[in-house]
Formats: C-alpha cells, sequence, structure tokens
C-alpha cells in the first residue's frame, strides 16, 4: 500500500469537516444564502491594474512549518494588508493544518474593500457556494486534487456566481489542465502539495507556456523584493505571499516594500 502524500492527507480532514458543516447546514441553504449575499467584486479588474499585484495571505500556520504567527485579530492584518498596497486578500480557511476558519473569512471580508480570496482544498460544489455565502469574489481550484470533469464543472459554478476562480497547477500537464478547464487565472505553485519542497524556479519553467490573455500568478516561496522581481522577470501578473508577510513583524510595510518594487519603472512589466 502506498503512503498518502500531504495533500491527500490534508484532503481526507477537508472532506470530513464539509461533511460536519453540511449537517448543520446543508446544500440548499448554503446555495440560498449564495444567491443571497452581494455581490462579487471584480477580480479582473484587481489583476489589471498597473505593476505586479501582490496577493497578501492571512495565513496561521502551515504543513510545512507549524505555527507561523498568532494572529489575533484577522481584520486587523487585513486592514494593514490593504494599507500597504495589496489587491487581493487570500485567506486560509482550511481548519486541521492550517488553523484557518470560515470566521477568518468574515473578519476578512468585514475589514476591507478590496477583492477576498477564499483560499482552501476545495472538493465539491457545498464549498463553492458557502465561500460566496461568506462573502468571498474568488476561490482556489487545485488542478493536482480534482479529477478533469470536476474542475470544468467547479469552474463554471464559481463563474456562474460571479466569482473568479486561481487555478492552481504544478506542472505543464497540470497547466493544460486548468486552460482546458477554461481557466482565465492560473497560479504556479512553487511548492509541491505532494513533497512540500519549494522550488522557486517553478514559475519560470511552466508561466511562459501560458496564452498570453491568462492571469500568471506565482504563488509560495516570495520572502522579499528580489523574488517578485524575479517572478515579475518570468512573467508573472501577480505574486501572492504568506509566510513572508506574517512573519515580517510589519505587514502594512512588507506589503508596501513589494508593491513598490512592483510597480517601480525598472520592474519588468507583466506581458499585456
Ligand atoms: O504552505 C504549506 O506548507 C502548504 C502545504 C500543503 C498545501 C498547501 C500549502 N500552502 C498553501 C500555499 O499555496 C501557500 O499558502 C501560498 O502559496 C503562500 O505561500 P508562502 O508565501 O510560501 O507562505
Amino acid at each position: 500500500m502506498s503512503t498518502p502524500n500531504v495533500l491527500d492527507s490534508i484532503i481526507e480532514g477537508v472532506k470530513a469537516d464539509v461533511a460536519a458543516r453540511e449537517a448543520v447546514v446543508d446544500y440548499a441553504a448554503v446555495k440560498a444564502a449564495s444567491v443571497q449575499a452581494p455581490d462579487p467584486k471584480d477580480v479582473m479588474a484587481a489583476f489589471q491594474q498597473p505593476g505586479i499585484g501582490v496577493i497578501a495571505e492571512c495565513k496561521r500556520a502551515s504543513p510545512s512549518k507549524g505555527e507561523l504567527a498568532t494572529i489575533a485579530d484577522p481584520a486587523e492584518l487585513a486592514r494593514a494588508y490593504e494599507d500597504g498596497g495589496a489587491r487581493i486578500i487570500s485567506v486560509l480557511t482550511e481548519e486541521r493544518r492550517f488553523r484557518g476558519s470560515l470566521a477568518d473569512l468574515d473578519a476578512v471580508r468585514a475589514a476591507v474593500n478590496i477583492p477576498v480570496l477564499r483560499k482552501d482544498f476545495i472538493v465539491g460544489p457545498y464549498q463553492i457556494h458557502e465561500a460566496r455565502a461568506h462573502g468571498a469574489d474568488m476561490i482556489l481550484l487545485i488542478v493536482a486534487a480534482l479529477e478533469q470533469n470536476v474542475l470544468a464543472s467547479l469552474l463554471d459554478r464559481t463563474e456562474s456566481l460571479g466569482m473568479t476562480a486561481l487555478v492552481e497547477v504544478h506542472t505543464e500537464e497540470e497547466a493544460n489542465r486548468a486552460l482546458e478547464a477554461g481557466a482565465s487565472v492560473v497560479g504556479v505553485n512553487n511548492r509541491n502539495l505532494k513533497t512540500l519542497e519549494v522550488d522557486r524556479d517553478n514559475f519560470s519553467r511552466i508561466a511562459p507556456g501560458l496564452p498570453t490573455k491568462v492571469i500568471r500568478v506565482a504563488e509560495s516561496g516570495v520572502r522579499g523584493t528580489a523574488d517578485l522581481l524575479a517572478f515579475a522577470g518570468a512573467g508573472a501578473d501577480a505574486v501572492l505571499v504568506g509566510e513572508g508577510l506574517v512573519t515580517s513583524g510589519d505587514p502594512r510595510t512588507a506589503v508596501a516594500e513589494l508593491v513598490t518594487a512592483g510597480t517601480h519603472p525598472s520592474c519588468p512589466k507583466p506581458v499585456r
């Protein structure tokens, strides 16, 4: 019998947690709540602003590092990110390994005016309606975690609710699957979710093969402006940053430094 990888074991826990929530708020109820939620914000407009966008993540812990930071007030962290110039706030809502929650998503949604990404391990439509019901404008779909027909149908459902999907890939084959499903925003994760290894060259291997109309997000491993500039040079429209911000001690300044570097005239420009 083969040993389950990290991604598989996270997903097993997520499925149990979704089933427990669904026993309390059933599918019909979460669906109704999702259509009654205030309209989603325009994520594509956020990506069209000049310079390299910074997606700043509310990340309490991770499977690779354990506890990263004590985030006493996610609303305060989100306001610091917004003040620093973040384009989008990512909120990890997975509970067992990342110590996130839907309560974190609610707090962040209420605190900021920019789009909010629900970052979780989405396995079915329940979580998409749940994300919208809690005010998310964007959700994450991880190609490695989904069969192709399920990926395509979850992407359609996301868009039918007016949200945008960040479709995450780690290999060229996954990038092809993301495009085939119709992704307009592709995140190339530098972290292998099965082994947790971070390889900052992964983005530059995969991103150039994506069509120019696709928004390219470099995910994981950004620890400062040098990393942002390297990803910009390899064609990134945006970077997604968690650990580097929550461990910085001054998240507003840490975001502002990235934003300044990403909008400086010498910074390589996105391809479109
Ligand atoms: O962060 C992890 O250890 C991790 C492990 C398994 C699955 C997902 C994981 N992280 C999710 C992410 O993709 C990152 O939170 C995000 O890209 C930010 O990465 P970083 O800036 O390196 O914290």
